[in-house]
C-alpha cells in the first residue's frame, strides 16, 4: 500500500504537488488521472525517493522508499521508457538490472517472456519501436516480482494492440494482490483499466473515488427539446417542477426527466415539437468540469467549461481510446 501524507512538492514560487493525502490499496489498478502538469509526475517521482518532499510524508508497505532494503524487489517503476542505453540489448539491458538489485537472473527470461521479447531478447534496444522500449521498461519494473508497481503513462504512443495488452497486464498484476498505481491524462482510458480513481489537477486531490461511483456520479443525462411553442413548453415543465435550461440555439435542456414525460406533456397540451432526445454528458465531459479550473495551460483565455478539445491532453478519445 502506498500512502502519503500532506505531501508537498514546491520549486521555487510553484507549488507542484500541495499537500496531498491519499491511500494506494493492493488487489485493484488505481488510476492517477489528471490534466498535463497537474502534479502526476512528481508526485510518482517522490513516491520512488526520486524527488525529496518539501513537506508531508509518502509510505510504500510502511516505510519511505529510500529506507527500503531491497528496493527493486519492493517496488517496481516505469516511470520515463525512453530512458534506456541504447547500445545494450534487451537482455544485457535486463541482466545489467537484475546484477545490481541482487536479482536472480533467472528472472530476466522469465520478464522477457511476460513483456512478449524473447524474440528480440539479443537485439539493441537503441533500434527498438516505442512500444518495445515500453514492454522493455515494464520487464524492468516487473523484474523483482514487487507487490507494489508505479507506471507514469505508460500507454503514451503506444499502438492499439499495444494499450490492450497494458490494460490487460495492469489488471492481471492487481489481481494478483499487487499495488498498482497507474498515472494518465486519459479518462476513457482510465475508465476502462482502472477500479479507483484519483483525479489531480493543480497538485491538489479533486476526486478520490470508485470508477463506477464515479460513472454513475457523473452520468448526468438530459433531455434536448426543440420547439416552436418553447416559451409554452418550458412553463408546463417549470409548473411540472423540472429544471429547465436553453442552449445557445434556444432549445429546453430539461434535467432528470425521461423523453417519455416530455413528450406526453407536450402532446396533452397541444405543443408541436421538432426534435426531442436524451443527450448522456460524456465521462470526458465530467472531468473536464471537475479540472475545469485546475488545468494549467489552456488554449483560450478562458477556462473550458464543455468542448474537451480546450484543454491539451483532454480531447476527445481517439481511436487508440476506444480500442477494447
Ligand atoms: N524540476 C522542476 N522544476 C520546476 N517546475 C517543475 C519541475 N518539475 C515539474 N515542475 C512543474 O510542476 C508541475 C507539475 O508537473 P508534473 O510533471 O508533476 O505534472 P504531470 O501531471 O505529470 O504532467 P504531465 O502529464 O504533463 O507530465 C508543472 O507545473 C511543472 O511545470
Amino acid at each position: 500500500m502506498i500512502v502519503a501524507e500532506g505531501l508537498t512538492k514546491r520549486y521555487g514560487a510553484k507549488t507542484a504537488v500541495d499537500d496531498v493525502s491519499f491511500e494506494v490499496h493492493p488487489g485493484r489498478v488505481t488510476g492517477f488521472l489528471g490534466p498535463n502538469g497537474a502534479g502526476k509526475s512528481t508526485t510518482m517521482r517522490m513516491i520512488l525517493g526520486l524527488d525529496r518532499p518539501s513537506a508531508g510524508r509518502v509510505t510504500v508497505d510502511g516505510r519511505a522508499y529510500r529506507d527500503l532494503s531491497a528496493p527493486m524487489v519492493e517496488v517496481g517503476a516505469l516511470i520515463d521508457a525512453k530512458a534506456l542505453h541504447g547500445g545494450r540489448t534487451a537482455r544485457d539491458h535486463l541482466v545489467v538490472l537484475a546484477k545490481s538489485n541482487g536479482v536472480p537472473l533467472t528472472r530476466v527470461d522469465e520478464v522477457l517472456d511476460v513483456v512478449g521479447l524473447t524474440s528480440v531478447a539479443k537485439k539493441r534496444s537503441g533500434g527498438f519501436s516505442l512500444g518495445m522500449g515500453q514492454r522493455l521498461g515494464i520487464a524492468g519494473a516487473l523484474l523483482g516480482d514487487p507487490r507494489v508497481l508505479l507506471f507514469d503513462e505508460p500507454v503514451n504512443g503506444l499502438d492499439p494492440e499495444g494499450i490492450l495488452w497494458i490494460r490487460n497486464l495492469m489488471k492481471r498484476l492487481a489481481g494478483e494482490g499487487r499495488t498498482v498505481f497507474v498515472s494518465s491524462h486519459l479518462m476513457s482510458e482510465m475508465a476502462l483499466t482502472a477500479d479507483h480513481l484519483l483525479v489531480i489537477g493543480r497538485g491538489r486531490i479533486l476526486a478520490d473515488t470508485g470508477v463506477a461511483q464515479f460513472i454513475a456520479e457523473n452520468s448526468v443525462s438530459h433531455v434536448k427539446v426543440r420547439s416552436p411553442q418553447a416559451d409554452r413548453l418550458a412553463e408546463l415543465a417549470a409548473e411540472a417542477g423540472w429544471q429547465v435550461n436553453r442552449d445557445p440555439a434556444g432549445a429546453l435542456l430539461i434535467q432528470e426527466v425521461t423523453t417519455d414525460q416530455v413528450g406526453d406533456l407536450a402532446g396533452h397540451n397541444g405543443v408541436f415539437l421538432h426534435e426531442l432526445a436524451k443527450v448522456e454528458a460524456s465521462l470526458e465531459e465530467a472531468f473536464m468540469r471537475l479540472t475545469a479550473d485546475s488545468v494549467e495551460y489552456h488554449t483560450g483565455g478562458t477556462p473550458p467549461k464543455v468542448a474537451p478539445e480546450a484543454v491539451p491532453g483532454w480531447g476527445p478519445p481517439t481511436a487508440a481510446d476506444r480500442i477494447g
